[in-house]
C-alpha cells in the first residue's frame, strides 16, 4: 500500500533573474517541484545550471524575483530578514563541501556548537552531541581534534553537527566534493540510513550523475529549469555496495 507523503517543500513558478548589465540572467526560470518528508533529494545539473541558486532560495539565503517557496506550511518569499534567520535557525541544518568544522575543537565540541548558540546547558549539549556522533560512526573519535581526521571522519562530523539540532531539512552543497569515491559511497549512505531513519528531508546539489543517483529522486536542473525528475532505481543501492565492498577489499 502506498503511504501516504507529507510535503515539506513546494515549490511553484519561481524565478530568479539577475540583471547584468543590460542583460537579464535566467538563473531560475520558472521552477516547480515539492519535496517530501523521510525523502533524499539531489538537485543535480551541469555548472551554471542554477543549482546553487535554488538552493540558497530554498534556504532563505536570497528572495526570489518571483514565485513561491512554501516550507513546513510558510511562505518563505514573505518573510523579512530576521523571520528568515529564525526560520533556519529552527528547521534547516546545513552540510558544506569544506565541512566548515572549527579545527581546533574536538569532534564533540564542534557538533555541540549549534546547541550553545542556542543557549543548551553544557552537560545536555556534550550528550546530544554524543549520541549524534555514534549515529554517524564516530564513537571512538569523539574527543579528536578536527584537524587531527580524515576528510570522511570531517564529514561524518559535520553530518552530526547539521543533524543535532533536529532539524526538518538539511542542505548539502556537494558534500563529498572533496572525498575519494570509496568515503564518497560511505558518506552517502550515510546519509541515505540516517533521512530514513530520523525521516527527515535533505536536499543535495550536486553536478555529478552518478553521485545524485544515491536520491530517491534526482531533480535534473538546466539553464534554470528542471527538465525531468527521475525516481532511484533499485541497481545504484546494489551497485554502491558492491563498489564499497570492492573497496575494501583492495
Ligand atoms: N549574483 C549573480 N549575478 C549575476 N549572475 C549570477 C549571479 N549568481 C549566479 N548567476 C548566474 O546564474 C546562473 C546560475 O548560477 P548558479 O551559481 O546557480 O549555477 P550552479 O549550477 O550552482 O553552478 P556551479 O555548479 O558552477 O556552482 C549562471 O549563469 C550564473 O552566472
Amino acid at each position: 500500500m502506498e503511504e501516504k507523503k507529507t510535503p515539506v517543500i513546494r515549490v511553484k513558478n519561481l524565478y530568479k533573474i539577475y540583471q547584468v548589465g543590460t542583460n537579464k540572467v535566467y538563473a531560475l526560470n520558472g521552477v516547480d517541484f515539492t519535496m517530501y518528508k523521510g525523502e533524499f533529494c539531489a538537485i543535480v545539473g551541469p555548472s551554471g545550471s542554477g543549482k546553487s541558486t535554488l538552493l540558497n532560495m530554498l534556504a532563505g539565503l536570497e528572495k526570489p524575483t518571483k514565485g513561491e517557496i512554501i516550507i513546513a506550511g510558510k511562505h518563505m518569499e514573505r518573510m523579512d530578514e530576521n523571520q528568515l534567520v529564525q526560520f533556519r535557525r529552527e528547521n534547516v541544518g546545513f552540510i558544506f563541501q569544506s565541512y566548515n568544522l572549527l579545527k581546533t575543537l574536538n569532534a564533540v565540541e564542534n557538533v555541540a556548537l549549534p546547541l550553545s548558540f542556542r543557549g543548551v546547558p553544557k552537560k545536555i549539549r556534550n550528550a546530544k552531541a554524543e549520541e549524534y556522533l555514534k549515529l554517524v560512526g564516530l564513537e571512538k573519535q569523539m574527543k579528536h581534534m578536527a584537524n587531527a581526521m580524515s576528510g570522511g571522519q570531517q564529514q561524518r562530523v559535520g553530518i552530526a553537527r547539521a543533524l543535532v539540532v533536529n532539524p526538518k531539512i538539511i542542505f548539502a552543497d556537494e558534500p563529498t566534493g572533496n572525498l575519494d569515491s570509496k568515503t564518497t559511497m560511505e558518506v552517502l549512505k550515510l546519509m541515505q540510513r540516517i533521512v530514513r531513519e530520523q525521516q527527515q528531508t535533505l536536499v543535495m546539489v550536486t553536478h555529478d550523475n552518478y553521485i545524485a543517483g544515491f536520491a530517491d529522486r534526482q531533480f535534473h536542473i538546466v539553464d534554470g529549469k528542471i527538465l525531468k525528475i527521475e525516481e532511484k532505481k533499485k541497481e545504484t543501492e546494489e551497485a554502491g555496495n558492491d563498489a564499497l565492498k570492492r573497496g575494501e577489499e583492495s
